[in-house]
């Protein structure tokens, strides 16, 4: 059932609204920050002028797309990256991710997949490292690493009470992009995923592999060129998991790079041009698929077995 907002409507502040904006902000919204203005670009920010600044004033240390696609640039490197909780999660990790590769990271439960990623995508301070994205240092910068990154938990971030439309006119206006320049590219997304049937009933209707679209349509409007993504097929249907598989081989093909954590051996068989697995917070194999087979000497094994054989060595010599 479709169910229109209506214009002028004050929008609470709530959970996935404030992970929202601190996520790209790094800050917390206060109350009655946001307001619905006008029908056809509902959604507006009334108040926070001084952190709209921070992120549309174009940063003089963001590479343009031409230097990346030509220089020798790393989509990703991290270096010593490390993170305790009570015993390491991450420990010491290094790894290099090319410009306009599609890379899986693999790694059995607790491995450190998330935690890694979340350090990557400012969300959590590591104890000791590095992150570099494009050239930018993330932890130093980390306004101009989100401008150029896109982070898709595997906990949808979606304001519910708006549709799908209206709410990434409302994440391009985090990002300070005219929502009428944006409504186009927002629209096409949202029918790439399927999801135009939905185009205009609220999001708090959607099963979860729909919000799972909506939040990954989310975090590609403001045209990100690193794409991080935590487990982004799980609970998705065939098709729509086809949606999503295509939606990120398209962005690959147009210069993007794609990091992308799962479970799913077969994706990242199909998918991946190189693949990483980690095992306690270390990377133990790192190639494409024919290169960890020669790294295993197994030439004609699946990744599955390949996977499960790494991961017991690994466990056998802890
Ligand atoms: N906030 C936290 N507090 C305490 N321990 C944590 C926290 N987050 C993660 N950990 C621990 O860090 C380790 C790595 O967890 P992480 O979520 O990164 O693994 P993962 O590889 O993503 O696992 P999964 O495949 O199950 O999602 C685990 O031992 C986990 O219990």
């Amino acid at each position: 059932m479709s169910a229109r907002i209506e214009p002028k409507r004050p929008i609470p502040v709530n959970k996935p609204l404030i992970r929202l904006y601190h996520h790209i902000y790094g800050d917390m919204p206060q109350h009655g920050l946001i307001r619905i203005s006008r029908s056809i670009c509902p959604v507006r920010f009334t108040a926070p002028k001084r952190f709209l600044s921070k992120v549309t004033q174009p940063t003089s240390e963001l590479p343009d797309r031409h230097h990346i696609m030509t220089s020798q640039l790393s989509a990703l490197a991290l270096r010593g990256l490390t993170k305790r909780f009570d015993r390491p999660a991450v420990d010491a990790l290094d790894l290099t991710i090319r410009v306009g590769e599609f890379y899986a990271l693999l790694g059995p439960n607790g491995a450190g997949k998330t935690t890694t990623l979340r350090m990557v995508a400012g969300l959590l301070r590591p104890d000791a490292g590095s992150v570099s994205i494009l050239g930018i240092d993330a932890l130093a910068d980390p306004v101009a690493a989100k401008q150029i990154m896109a982070w898709v938990s595997d906990e949808p971030m979606i304001y519910d009470k708006l549709t799908p439309l209206e709410y990434l006119e409302f994440v391009a206006g985090l990002w300070g992009i005219d929502p009428r320049a944006s409504e186009k590219s927002a629209r096409n997304l949202l029918i790439s995923l399927g999801l135009e049937p939905h185009l205009n009933e609220r999001c708090e209707g959607f099963s979860k592999g729909m919000r799972q679209k909506v939040a990954l349509a989310g975090a590609l409007v403001h045209d990100p060129r690193l794409i991080i993504l935590d487990e982004p097929l799980t609970g998705l249907d065939a098709l729509s998991a086809r949606h999503v598989k295509g939606l990120l081989q398209e962005r690959v093909r147009t210069g993007c790079t794609v990091i992308m954590t799962t479970h799913i051996l077969e994706v990242a068989e199909r998918m991946a041009d190189r693949i990483g697995v980690i095992a306690s917070g270390r990377l133990i194999a790192e190639g494409t698929l024919n290169e960890l087979r020669e790294q295993n000497g197994r030439n004609d094994t699946t990744l599955e077995d390949m996977f499960i054989a790494l991961v017991d060595t690994e466990a056998a010599a802890a």
